[in-house]
């Protein structure tokens, strides 16, 4: 685990797996840290150079006066790759994390080897939608909305199952620093990147989540036609989150990914 400044600001981060594997990228969603790939990562850390991260206003990184945009999360992500001196990546980006990852692949296509989208779209939900949870959180934080954003996260199986894990799931979200939070919630209100997605050039997966609140499947449908090449997979009994509620079955989809990209 690390600490890196990069841009003026503290990136909490992690390198593990392979040193002379092939760089594996992940890029974490709205509300998350980092710790939402562990179960994923666990498959790939044998053959690939894992790059795990916390974006600005998450985890354990720096959170700077929001607003955020999507080229400042792309920027962060890059200055981290140049520290790492990781030239070229696999990446793998959840829900805005897709979107740094959608960026990336159309701002610096010679550092991306393949895409994994997973509960994204080149546009996610309407301006208003996201005004009035900035809105909310600038006045009452995150804790009022967390539940609402439990039920887009995971399926009402999971979340009955799993009780405690939810609960653990829940306190990640909710200790995101409010602006942090709201400084992202603006960087998807303001992102388009419909225009530029028949630009990008990397073997690109799109996967959904057949429960999903926030990116329903045909929404991540819409963003994979608009992709050159790209393909499209559905997990069953997945919501938002699905490298938590199935990590195997989305590790075995990027995996296979991976191997039609000719990275292992
Ligand atoms: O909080 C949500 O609704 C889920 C979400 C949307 C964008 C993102 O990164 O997470």
């Amino acid at each position: 685990m690390a600490f890196t400044r990069v841009n003026g600001i503290v990136l909490h981060n992690q390198v593990l797996g392979q040193e002379d594997g092939p760089a594996l990228v992940f890029i974490n969603s709205l509300g998350s840290d980092f710790r939402i790939w562990q179960e994923v990562v666990l498959a790939f850390a044998d053959r690939f150079r894992v790059v795990l991260y916390d974006k600005r206003g998450h985890g354990l990184s720096d959170a700077p006066p929001a607003p955020y945009s999507i080229d400042d999360h792309t920027d962060d992500l890059l200055a981290l790759l140049d520290h790492l001196k990781v030239d070229r990546a696999a990446f793998v980006g959840l829900s805005v994390g897709g979107m740094i990852g959608q960026r990336i692949a159309v701002r610096a296509p010679e550092r991306v080897q393949a895409l994994t989208l997973c509960c994204t779209a080149a546009k996610i939900g309407t301006p208003e939608l996201w005004a009035e949870r900035i809105t909310a959180v600038e006045d009452g934080g995150i804790d009022p909305i967390a539940d609402n954003v439990l039920q887009r996260w995971f399926t009402p199986l999971f979340r009955e199952a799993q009780k405690d894990e939810v609960a653990g799931w829940r306190n990640m979200l909710v200790r995101t620093p409010d602006h942090g939070y709201a400084g992202t919630c603006a960087a998807i209100r303001d992102a388009d990147l419909r225009p530029d997605a028949g630009r990008i050039k990397a073997p690109t997966l799109c996967v959904a989540g057949d429960q999903d609140g926030s990116t329903p499947a045909e929404v991540v449908k819409g963003t994979a036609d608009l992709i050159p090449g790209a393909r499209f997979a559905l997990i069953d009994g997945a919501g938002h989150i699905p490298c938590v509620e199935k990590p195997a079955v989305l590790s075995k989809l990027i995996s296979q990914h991976l191997q039609e990209a000719g990275l292992v």
